[in-house]
């Protein structure tokens, strides 16, 4: 199946990177790069490789087929006049780093605070995992997400803090496991009252055992 890729707001495709190679191409691929490692393509494990990384790729990178703005059209406002913010954290979360191709592991905690309207907590989720199926740098990502959020929610304002490990630095190049990295981005009033921001961070580290 060709798929032809939707428009991607916020990060232009180049022209011939619109459509994609057909599944022979990409098992072609494949092979080619099992030869790279020096293995023997032919053999009867590695046969159906190809075949099984195709599909993978079609399940790890899921997030170009889908627009994050379609997950947060459906909107409630009866929420008994709650107005203060909305937290989800720990949204675990695997993306792939653009500059490697291996695996980034961590996790999201997204916040806003609500101007009238709310969104279902799992299109929180949603909107982190589209752009984590996609080829990502981390800086990247949070940004996608806060600016999404902000962009068809209009909430008052976004904040969304991201950890996570790069399997480029932990497997290969420096070879450094167990260092996370963390990114933010705050829109509205988290970048504008500091106040906000502080209640953000100090309600992400409210225990979960604590029983509040
Ligand atoms: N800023 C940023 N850098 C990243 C991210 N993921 C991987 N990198 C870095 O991208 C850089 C690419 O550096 P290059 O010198 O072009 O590539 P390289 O020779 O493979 O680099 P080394 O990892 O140092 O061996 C590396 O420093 C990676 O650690 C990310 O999400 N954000
Ligand atoms: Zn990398």
């Amino acid at each position: 199946m060709d798929a032809v890729l939707k428009p991607f707001p916020y990060r232009s495709l180049p022209e011939d990177a619109q459509k994609r190679p057909t599944q022979a191409e990409v098992e072609a691929a494949v092979r080619t790069l099992l030869l790279w490692t020096g293995d023997n393509p032919d053999r009867e494990g590695l046969l159906d490789t190809p075949m099984r990384v195709a599909k993978a790729y079609r399940e790890m990178f899921d997030g170009y087929n889908k627009d994050p703005a379609e997950e947060l059209g459906r909107t409630f406002e009866e929420v008994e006049g709650y107005q203060d913010m909305v937290i989800e954290r720990d949204i675990s979360f695997h993306s792939h780093c653009e500059h490697h191709m291996v695996p980034i592991i961590g996790r999201a905690h997204v916040g806003y605070l609500p101007d009238g309207r709310v969104v279902g907590l799992s299109k929180l989720a949603r909107v982190v995992d589209i752009f984590a199926h996609r080829l990502q740098t981390q800086e990247a990502m949070t940004a996608q997400i806060a600016n999404t959020i902000q962009d068809v929610l209009k909430p008052k304002g976004v904040a969304v803090i991201i950890e996570a490990e790069h399997m480029c630095m932990a497997m290969r190049g420096i070879k450094k496991q167990g260092s996370t990295t963390l990114t933010s981005t705050f829109t509205g009033s988290f970048a504008d009252h500091p106040e906000d921001q502080i209640r953000f961070m100090t309600l992400l580290r409210t225990s979960t055992k604590s029983g509040l």
